[in-house]
């Protein structure tokens, strides 16, 4: 009989007869009452050599789950699924391919370095505290599922020490390479409560194919692969493990584009966070605190969601008498959590709803880097400012390479004299770079790949085509030249100067 099944057991039998004890007639002596009903458990834990440890699928932290607790699954089923005699199938994370698992209130064991664990999944039952078993007779339904691992007191240091964190650390490898499809979350309000829904993230976006200045790119580069192997430095310095990036520039330029370029390079999923749907920063924090780890979190547009904000600031400015607002909003302690706050998003981009440092980037972009809150902005939140800029030769080269699949052609010298002081986003140039090739309804493959088959017919056409709109878009240039300069209008920024660290 395993260690739990006996101590279960002895538990039981010790509660029942505690039950008894409180519930004897009153002739029976009560200080002996009282010393059987007190000390029965406590004595029965005393004689118990099994330590128990358990991992529930939700941490201390209300609405927050706990990672662990899935590493632990993802290792058990992988280890001792083939002792288990109930097994649970479900489709996977991707919604397509199946996943086995241990079911409920199900038992294996593991071997490790000499100790034997027992590991028990419940989603309900007993539950236990420090001091030995003692039994919830009620078990709700909403108690949260339970991994418990017991193990005798003489392992104690090995299990604890290594066992513990070899198996969290195999299951976070399982799950990091379980090729599971990365998911794309929105956040929306069926009732009126905001909640993450989501879709299987398959953006083809990669840097190879992202049009943008090659210096600026390699620097991206280094910043996520140093960010991914920061863990230890990260947890050194005592900061979350996150890191912010503000990517600014016209539409149309791959802001969205460069998101998804990330997301597939560091095999993260994506929370595309729509803040004006958000009515509360205990909303804010409710959502942030479900997301998980190895995850980007993108708020497009911030400059609308800023202006709202400020909005919001103003209007309580003209019903309260402080003068200095923006401190105002900032302070912590003005935050009833009523509504979503600048002081809010920023607790929200400082990480500081997130205890445990897993790994999570936070993506503002906007087309007004003018009008944010220097606040929102400022280093250390947002870690990198990036300016995605107008289509510019070598960007186009990239383009070119990616719709045409030429990387020479007769017009390109004309292209790059025109590009270079045409503004012209990299969404039209691929806008017209993209082969039209009259498809049907009811074309087969076939006849599409047919229609569609690059030939350097289509290629003349496509680039002639870009030369046409680059004149007409310089002859409207000159024609409005009196056009003060603006963030969408602004001639192209000095390449070197793109990147801010
Ligand atoms: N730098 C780029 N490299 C490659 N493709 C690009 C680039 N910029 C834009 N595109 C193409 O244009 C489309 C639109 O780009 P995207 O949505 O990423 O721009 P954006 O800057 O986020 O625009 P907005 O500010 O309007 O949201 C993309 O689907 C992509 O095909």
């Amino acid at each position: 009989m395993a260690p739990m099944d006996k101590w279960v057991g002895v538990g039981t039998a010790m509660t029942v007869f505690t039950l008894l004890c409180s519930r004897m007639p009153d002739r029976i002596h009560g200080e002996a009452r009282h010393f059987i009903t007190k000390w029965a458990p406590i004595i029965a834990a005393y004689f118990n050599p099994y330590i128990q440890l358990s991992i529930s699928e939700q941490s201390d932290e209300q609405f927050r789950r706990n990672e662990l607790f899935d590493h632990i699954s993802a290792y058990l089923t992988d280890a001792c699924a083939r002792d288990a005699r109930k097994l649970k199938m479900a489709l996977g994370k991707d919604g397509k391919i199946p996943e086995i698992t241990l079911d409920d209130n199900v038992k294996v064991t593991d071997d490790y370095e000499g100790a034997r664990i027992w590991w028990y999944a419940s989603n309900k039952g007993p539950s236990y505290r420090s001091r030995g078993p003692v039994f919830n007779l009620f078990p709700t339904e909403s108690e949260p599922r339970v991994f418990r691992a017991v193990f005798h007191k003489r392992h104690r240091d090995v299990v604890l020490t290594k066992y513990m964190p070899f198996a969290l650390d195999k299951g976070h490898g399982i799950i990091a390479n379980r090729g599971r499809k990365r998911r794309l979350y929105t956040n929306h309000r069926p009732g009126n409560k905001s909640t993450w829904s989501h879709v299987p993230f398959e953006h083809p976006a990669t840097f190879d194919k992202l049009a943008m200045d090659p210096v600026q790119k390699e620097e991206l580069i280094n910043d996520l692969d140093e960010f991914t192997g920061g863990k230890k430095y990260y947890s050194d310095v005592g900061k979350a493990w996150k890191r912010g990036y503000l990517l600014y520039g016209p539409p149309g330029t791959g802001k969205s584009t460069l998101v998804s370029a990330m997301a597939n390079k560091l095999n993260y999923d994506v929370y595309d966070l729509d803040l004006t749907s958000i009515k509360s920063n205990a909303e804010l924090r409710k959502l942030f605190l479900e997301t998980k780890g190895k995850s980007i979190i993108m708020i497009e547009d911030i400059d609308a969601i800023e202006v709202d904000l400020a909005r919001s600031r103003k209007k309580r400015a003209s019903s309260s008498s402080s003068s200095d607002l923006l401190s105002a909003e900032l302070d912590p302690s003005k935050d009833d959590g009523s509504k979503v706050t600048l002081s809010g998003l920023l607790s929200f981009v400082d990480g500081l709803w997130s205890a445990s440092g897993s790994e999570r980037i936070i993506v503002f972009t906007t087309n007004h880097v003018d009008t944010l809150d220097p606040a929102l902005i400022r280093r250390g939140r947002m870690d990198m400012h990036i300016r995605m800029s107008y289509c510019r030769f070598g960007a186009f080269k990239v383009l070119a390479n990616n719709y045409l699949q030429v990387n020479d052609h007769e017009l390109f010298g004309e292209i790059q004299r025109l590009l270079h002081h045409t503004d012209i986003s990299p969404a039209d140039v691929a806008h017209t770079l993209m082969r039209k090739c009259n498809k049907r309804k009811r074309d087969t493959d076939e006849v599409i790949a047919a229609k569609c088959n690059k030939t350097k017919t289509d290629t003349d056409t496509c680039l002639a085509g870009l030369v046409e709109t680059l004149k007409k878009k310089a002859k409207k240039r000159e024609s409005t030249t009196t056009a003060p300069a603006n963030e969408d209008t602004a001639p192209a920024f000095h390449e070197g100067s793109a990147i801010e660290i």
